[in-house]
């Protein structure tokens, strides 16, 4: 099958379809084309015509795509048909509700591993798992063969946390410090800036309706 390489835009894309396609198989629809998906998610059908096409040929002209078959497609091409292990640094507020929502999300990427520089949170849990030292940080990774990681530490630890899981072999990063997380290494990171997408989201204010 062809199997073009895929680009950044279309991967971002993909966990998108995948949220809607699951949604349907819940509501045990078996087929649907790009228009109804486009219509839904407010997409160009076009656009997600194509971005299914850079992983091969299998929708069905004039009766759409298969859902089940699209679901397994769609994992298998963002690897989501295996165990996923993550690690989490900084069990804060934000460490706490993020791991507690990926225990109950139940699906194959799990937060394996939870790690914390303060000596009075050692040893409690959360959602089931016990908080670590980060001197165990590099062994735990290697040996649990944990893959991504989360980032859940103030800003001005985040750097130094980051080159820790980078040394240690982590090949993705999710960072919630509202710091752009910097490296030479072959590591993917996505910051998660929600100060930044506030700040943008309040240029479109209507200023119509402004208090003077
Ligand atoms: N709470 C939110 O709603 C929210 C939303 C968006 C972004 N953020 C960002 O997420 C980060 C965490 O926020 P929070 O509210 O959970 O803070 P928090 O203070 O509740 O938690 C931070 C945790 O990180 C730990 N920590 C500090 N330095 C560390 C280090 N070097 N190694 C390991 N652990 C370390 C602390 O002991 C603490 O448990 C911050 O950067 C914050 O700006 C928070």
């Amino acid at each position: 099958m062809k199997q073009a390489k895929i680009s950044e835009a279309v991967v971002k894309r993909l966990p998108i379809y995948l949220r809607y396609l699951l949604h349907m198989q819940q509501m045990q629809i078996h087929t649907v084309s790009s228009q109804h998906i486009g219509k839904v998610l407010d997409l160009n059908p076009a656009q997600i015509r194509k971005d299914l096409a850079s992983f091969g040929e299998f929708g069905k002209k004039g009766i759409g795509y298969d859902v089940d078959y699209l679901v397994e497609k769609i994992r298998h091409i963002l690897k989501l048909d295996r165990e996923i292990a993550v690690v989490l640094v900084g069990a804060g507020h934000l460490g706490h509700a993020i791991s507690n929502y990926n225990a109950y999300l139940k699906d194959n990427m799990r937060i394996a591993a939870i790690f914390d520089a303060d000596p009075a949170k050692l040893g409690t849990q959360i959602a089931g798992i016990a908080i670590q030292p980060l001197e165990e940080l590099s062994e735990t990774i290697a040996t649990r063969n944990i893959r991504l990681a989360i980032i859940t530490v103030p800003a001005p630890a985040a750097q130094k946390v980051a080159d820790q899981l980078i040394a240690a072999g982590i090949e993705g990063i999710l960072n919630f410090a509202p710091i752009s997380i910097r490296t030479d290494r072959d590591v993917k990171i996505y910051n998660a800036d929600v100060t930044s997408s506030l700040q943008s989201l309040a240029f479109y204010l209507n200023e119509k309706k402004e208090i003077t």
